[in-house]
């Protein structure tokens, strides 16, 4: 099959919104492929922290995202072979990746890794920018958002559930601060596209969500 007849559905929208957790479980029911491109920019902000290179030369950060050695296993994700899934879920990496996205260099050199995903039977896909400008053909193209407050509530549930201390007015903090960050930047900036279909999850459940994107994606594909 052609690359670019390969259906991908791509779930755009800010920290927290539940991207990642609607955008695996509609892989698995489509026998989708499933790429968490954040996971891309937390891992370059990963590789910097450990390696002490300046967030501040993109050359230098150019060349960590260039060269990183990635496998996809299921839900955890590898780095030279060792499980990082915890460990780029952290605050600092969290922030850092924000930081780095908006460098045009570092973008650009993640742009056909992400592309690469795109295999049959198809791909669902979540970040910023997956329908504005890395799967700008995608079949379907979701912004899933939710209100900051609800957001800061779900990360707070999903932090305690996991035995980690959480503060409810500093995640609400850090929920503005990134999506202030990632929504302003000059390149590739968070925004709903016209072409993609709001999904207000505040009062859905996951499995609202999920559905609702089950089923404009089989009304797209009706068509
Ligand atoms: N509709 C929903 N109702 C209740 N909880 C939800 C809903 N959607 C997601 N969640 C929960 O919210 C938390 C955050 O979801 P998730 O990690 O998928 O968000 P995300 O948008 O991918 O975040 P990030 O961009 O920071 O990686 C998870 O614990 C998830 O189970
Ligand atoms: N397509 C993407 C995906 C992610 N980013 C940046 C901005 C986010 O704050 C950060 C971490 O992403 P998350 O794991 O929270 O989805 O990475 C981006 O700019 N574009």
């Amino acid at each position: 099959m052609e690359s670019g007849t390969i259906p991908v559905i791509t779930i755009d929208g800010p920290s927290a919104s539940g991207k990642g957790t609607v955008a695996q479980i509609v892989a698995r029911r489509l026998a989708y492929h499933y790429l968490d491109s954040g996971a891309l920019y937390r891992l370059v902000a990963l590789v910097a922290i450990r390696s002490n290179t300046d967030c501040a030369n993109e050359s230098a950060i150019t060349n960590l995202a260039l060269h990183l050695d990635v496998n996809f296993d299921g839900s955890s994700v590898r780095l030279n072979g060792e499980d990082v899934s915890d460990a780029l879920r952290s605050e600092q990496c969290s922030k850092l990746a924000s930081i780095i996205a908006g460098q045009s260099a570092v973008r650009a050199a993640l742009l056909q890794r992400q592309r690469a995903f795109r295999q049959s039977p198809g791909l669902v896909t979540d970040g910023r920018d997956m329908g504005s400008a890395v799967f700008p053909d995608a079949s379907l193209k979701i912004f899933l958002t939710a209100s900051a407050e609800e957001r800061a509530r779900r990360r707070y549930k999903q932090l305690i559930e996991k035995g980690i201390n959480a503060n409810m007015q500093s995640i609400l903090q850090d929920i503005y601060e990134r999506d202030t960050r990632d929504s302003n930047r000059d390149i590739s900036p968070l925004r709903q596209e016209v072409d993609a279909k709001l999904l207000d999850t505040t009062f859905l459940s996951i499995e609202d969500a999920v559905n609702e994107v089950l089923r404009l994606h089989n009304a797209v594909c009706k068509n």
